[in-house]
């Protein structure tokens, strides 16, 4: 009953939509959904690129049905392993028992690990290709991003490169599956999202595959999640581009966490040194109510950073140490950096990020503001020159 959605007259669109996942990874917020993506070649050999999530196997084998009309998947290509990618491995070997299933050394281990499957192999390295009639495919091995196996997939004849989770948006695709055919700038922001939260850390494996990439003419982007791009490209390759050389643009955000709002109080005098000196993008959050992953993104869009917490218990508040992890752990690089904190008797939220400003190799801008008890007027006036320091770096 599930119809496929063409993309070009040979490459087909058999994904899936979830807006039931209330948390990608278990982590990250999808207030619009996610989709996984998996594409059909069709031409006198049939090429099935990745699969998806297991619990959607039947709407998806029901696409591909659509597009085979009774014909066999004779190549199975596995760009990427993870198990929302990888997860109807084992249903479509068991469909078609003698599909040969494309991948890398790395690939074939994780195939044997997570499926048990072991035979029925066709190994490729970087830049071998394989014909399936008039389309000829070659293979880019793109280790970490985001797992070791990654590979992207390229179609010489309609120029379009299945790129597994590199390129991917959040968000489930609202009717059409081209970015043309959808409200762009949705996925736009999404795609901010999940290149932050997801493939963050791995700036110079993207970086290498941009280059890889560069080989070749590209008509269409396939990922793994999210629209297929095709209007959007020049605009994503250079998101990606400088999003993966932790470029940021000028722009200024302060996450502060607050239980009386002393702490908050110095956020806003800050943010208003910085606007009295003509900065504009400036955004505040509270870590504890908006989700780290929305604050993380826009870290990654912009080079200034500012900090703040009070002392808790004699160390940071909790929402904020886990927040200072969630940094750490994507390796965001180049950003100028300050901070400030409020306690009562012993101030330990000082020391903490200054040590996390040197264990980040950050530079640090200004004098870093401490206050004891309620904010007053000296501690006030050295907050908005820290504001006015940070619109000058
Ligand atoms: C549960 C709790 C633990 C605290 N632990 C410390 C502490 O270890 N050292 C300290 O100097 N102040 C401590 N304080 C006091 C706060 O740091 C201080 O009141 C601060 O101004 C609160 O900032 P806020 O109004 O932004 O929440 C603690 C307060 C609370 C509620």
């Amino acid at each position: 009953m599930f119809k496929a959605k063409s993309i070009t007259n040979d490459i087909y669109y058999v994904g899936v939509n979830d807006r039931q996942k209330l948390m990608f990874e278990n982590q990250i917020p999808l207030p619009f959904g996610v989709s996984y993506n998996s594409y059909v070649i069709v031409d006198e050999k049939i090429a099935l690129i990745d699969t998806v999530e297991i619990p959607f196997a039947e709407i998806y084998i029901d696409k591909l049905l659509d597009v085979l009309r009774g014909r066999s998947v004779d190549y199975l290509i596995i760009n990427h392993m993870e198990p929302d990618h990888s997860g109807s491995i084992r249903a479509i070997k068991r469909l078609f028992p003698d599909v040969k299933i494309i991948g890398n050394a790395r690939t074939f281990k994780m195939l044997a690990g997570y499926y048990g499957i072991e035979d029925g192999l066709m190994e490729v390295t970087d830049g071998s290709t394989i014909s399936l009639g008039k389309h000829e495919l070659k293979f880019f091995l793109t280790p970490m991003i985001h797992w070791p196996e990654t590979m992207m997939t390229y179609d010489a004849s309609d120029k379009a490169i299945f790129t597994g989770d590199a390129f991917g948006a959040f968000g489930a695709l609202d009717g059409g599956v081209v970015d043309a055919d959808l409200m762009v700038n949705k996925y736009l922001d999404e795609f901010d999202r999940y290149f932050s939260n997801i493939a963050g850390k791995y700036g110079s494996p993207v970086q290498k595959a941009l280059e890889k990439m560069h080989s070749v003419q590209i008509d269409y982007i396939c990922p793994t999640h999210g629209p297929v791009w095709r209007e959007q490209i020049p605009k994503i390759i250079d998101m990606t581009n400088s999003l993966s050389r932790y470029e940021g643009k000028r722009g200024v955000v302060i996450v502060y966490a607050s239980m009386y709002g002393n702490t908050e109080q110095m956020a806003e005098a800050i943010a208003e040194g910085l606007s009295e000196s003509g900065e504009k993008n400036i955004m505040i959050y509270d870590v504890a109510k908006t989700d780290a992953s929305f604050i993380l993104t826009d870290i990654f869009r912009y080079d200034r950073l500012v900090m703040g917490s009070p002392t808790y218990n004699n160390g940071l508040f909790p929402e904020m140490a886990s927040f200072l992890l969630k940094i750490e752990n994507r390796d965001i690089k180049h950003r100028k950096f300050s901070y400030f904190g409020s306690s009562t008797w012993s101030n330990a939220t000082m020391r903490i990020f200054a040590a996390f400003a040197e264990k980040m190799k950050w530079e640090v801008i200004g004098t870093a503001v401490e206050e004891q008890q309620s904010l007053k007027e000296n501690a006030y006036k050295a907050c908005i020159a820290l504001g006015k320091e940070l619109a000058k770096a």
